[in-house]
């Protein structure tokens, strides 16, 4: 009887399953939203995954509207995607680029005006700008852990509040955002950047239930280690610039891949994708599931990477 029981919840944990996969086949094989002529707005256009999802979304056919802090390099990115859609079937459109500091929440506000200018309304908004950090709690300036939050949260949070009421009177629109896989676990050495990712997270999920009844869908994305140059430009605990090209994010995934998986969010309007390999998922698992052995594991890790100066 026992065998026979154990053999009925085996075929049903095994048909789950294959539910389970056909399911996200048929998701992934749906056709999802069009993006020809649809005004995109890329905070972070200026390099790495934001470079990299400009360049998919303008193959796609999309209006882009890149957002940095450097006009020069926004040109630069603006010239290559020009040049790249020579010849190209589809129509393409030259992007507009619009420069402001994502830490100075004051002038998020203007930039949004502008933002709507270029085009009179925003389709998609992708929240991807943003920086990192490396250090020790002990030793890091309370002002490092606020300027951190204002990059990674208060500009992304400030910017979609300015553009969201115009989306909600059009009753369309799509907010994105590039959290990571630190949004859902905090590993040591990164205590800025994790709570900042932390902090997004909960926010966009609050948002998603809010204003899902005028049918603007929000996407969390919450990537593992992608090749940019996100490590080259952490700050320190002290403020200063880290400047080194850690390994992990050296062999990290490949920005384009990682782009197209984000168009591929936007045109199936997911809800939460993450998009990190079998360790860091397995860690996320064990964060939720047996969360005594994730904090040993993180205790252990803290303990071999760095000594506290009074050891
Ligand atoms: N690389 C990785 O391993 C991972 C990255 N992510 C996330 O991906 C996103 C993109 O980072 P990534 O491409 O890797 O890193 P990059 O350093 O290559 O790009 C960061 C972008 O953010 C912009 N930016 C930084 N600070 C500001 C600011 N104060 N105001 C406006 N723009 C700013 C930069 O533009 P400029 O300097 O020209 O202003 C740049 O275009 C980030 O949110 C990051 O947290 C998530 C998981 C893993
Ligand atoms: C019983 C077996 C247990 C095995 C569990 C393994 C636990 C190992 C922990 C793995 C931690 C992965 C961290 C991944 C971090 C990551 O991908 O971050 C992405 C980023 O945002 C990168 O930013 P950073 O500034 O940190 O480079």
């Amino acid at each position: 009887m026992e065998r026979i029981m154990g053999g009925g919840v085996f075929q049903m944990v095994l048909a789950s399953a294959g539910l389970l996969l056909l399911y996200r086949i048929l998701v992934r094989l749906r056709p999802g939203t069009a993006l020809q002529d649809a005004v995109v707005v890329i905070t972070g256009g200026s390099s790495g995954l934001g470079k990299e999802c400009a360049r998919v979304f303008h193959a796609a056919g999309a209006r882009l509207v890149l957002c940095g802090r450097d006009a020069g390099r926004l040109q630069q990115v603006i010239q290559e995607l020009t040049d790249s859609s020579t010849g190209s079937e589809r129509q393409t459109y030259t992007p507009c680029s619009v420069t402001f500091d994502l830490a100075d929440t004051d002038t998020v506000d203007r930039a949004a005006e502008e933002i709507l200018k270029c085009y009179g309304h925003v389709d998609v908004l992708i929240n991807n700008a943003g920086i990192s950090y490396r250090g020790n709690i002990l030793d890091t300036n309370l002002s490092v852990q606020r300027d951190v939050m204002e990059t990674n949260y208060f500009g992304p949070i400030a910017l979609t509040q300015a553009l969201l009421p115009s989306m909600v009177q059009r009753r369309s629109g799509h907010i994105v955002v590039i959290s990571s896989v630190q949004g859902k676990m905090a590993i040591p050495y990164r205590s800025a950047y994790a709570a900042s990712k932390h902090a997004t997270q909960a926010y966009f999920d609050c948002l998603r239930a809010e204003i899902e009844r005028y049918g603007i869908p929000v996407t969390v994305i919450s990537p593992g280690y992608i090749r940019t140059s996100l490590s080259l430009n952490a700050v320190t605990g002290d403020g200063s610039k880290y400047g080194v090209l850690d390994k992990t994010t050296a062999s990290g995934r490949d920005p384009l891949d990682v782009a197209r998986a984000v168009l591929r969010a936007v045109r199936q309007r997911s809800k939460d994708v993450v998009l990190a390999g079998p360790l860091p998922s397995l860690a996320l698992y064990l964060r939720t599931l047996w969360p005594a052995l994730f904090f040993k594991l993180m205790s252990s890790r803290a303990r071999k990477e760095q000594k506290p100066k009074d050891e």
